[in-house]
């Protein structure tokens, strides 16, 4: 059995955060275990509040897990602020943690700040250096280097600059512009660009928190990078393309879209 290990917030609605990441390894036959950031009250429509964890209890999670269950790969999302960055990192480090994939959640697509703006500078200095491969949607790529992102040329030119914090690699994600699902990745020597058809749904709560726990999910297998990006954007596209229309918002994506149950 392989494992992989999120470093995330809660989202009480299961769509997102911690909960769209243990569903997306578990579909991946991978076992999932978690380090508890913060805790979000939340569902399709919004978030309704946001409680933090202590820096020290977000440490000792990391402890019980990494003196007892190491993981294959890691994926990290919300992070909410600049002393849970740090002790993150510090964690990563003492643990010599590899095999990182960072998405760095900022704002949900319902509007409320998961990464308090200060933290972006901490974001980008702790945590981007220590990532396999970092994850921002166009917004999150325009607030890391400072210029508004619009097309597929700008996606190129953020990649580049997100290398030259310290990542080994990027993916932009192009899910919020028109046109083709378009994603670029770029290894720092070849730009990628990682296209499927967009699919037609307002059901799209938890899509970066899927993808890149799927990546993760892909390497804790054994695949290399590019073929678990692959993966896991033909996995992100079924997952939206069978998503699932509950509550009264946003609907999640559907994580089991490739399992099949029957009722006997
Ligand atoms: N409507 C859609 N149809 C197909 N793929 C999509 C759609 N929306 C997003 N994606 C894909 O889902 C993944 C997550 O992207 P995105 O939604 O931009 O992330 P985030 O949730 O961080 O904003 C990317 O691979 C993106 O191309
Ligand atoms: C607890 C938590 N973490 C991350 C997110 C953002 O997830 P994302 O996959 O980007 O999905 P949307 O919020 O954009 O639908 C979240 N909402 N909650």
């Amino acid at each position: 059995m392989k494992l992989a290990l999120t470093i995330a917030g809660s989202d009480s609605g299961g769509g997102a955060g911690i909960q769209a990441d243990l569903k997306t390894f578990s579909a991946h036959g991978v076992y999932g275990m978690s380090v508890i950031t913060s805790i979000t009250a939340q569902n399709t429509i919004g978030v309704l509040g946001i409680e933090d964890i202590s820096p020290d209890m977000v440490y000792l999670q990391m402890k019980a897990i990494f003196e007892d269950l190491y993981p294959n790969a890691v994926k990290i999302g919300m992070v909410s602020n600049e002393d849970i960055i740090k002790m993150v990192a510090k964690g990563l480090k003492d643990y010599n943690v590899k095999n990182i994939v960072l998405d760095p959640v900022m704002i949900s697509k319902s509007g409320s700040y998961l990464l308090k703006p200060e933290a972006v500078e901490a974001l980008k200095k702790e945590l981007i250096p220590l990532s396999l491969v970092v994850t921002p949607n166009l917004m999150e790529a325009g607030e890391l280097i400072g210029k508004e992102i619009k097309n597929v040329s700008d996606m190129k030119e953020a990649a580049k600059k997100i290398l030259d914090f310290g990542a080994k690699t990027v993916v932009v994600k192009g899910g919020h512009l028109t046109g083709d699902a378009l994603d670029v990745f770029y290894d720092g020597k070849e730009f990628y660009e990682i296209t499927t058809e967009r699919i037609d749904t307002k059901n799209t709560h938890g899509t970066g928190c899927t993808f890149s726990s799927a990546i993760a999910a892909n390497i804790a297998l054994g695949y290399d990078l590019v073929e678990s990006i692959k993966r896991a954007k033909a996995y992100i596209t079924g997952a939206i393309k069978h998503s699932l229309a509950i509550g009264h918002g946003v609907g999640p994506t559907n994580h089991f879209w490739n399992i099949e149950i029957r009722k006997v």
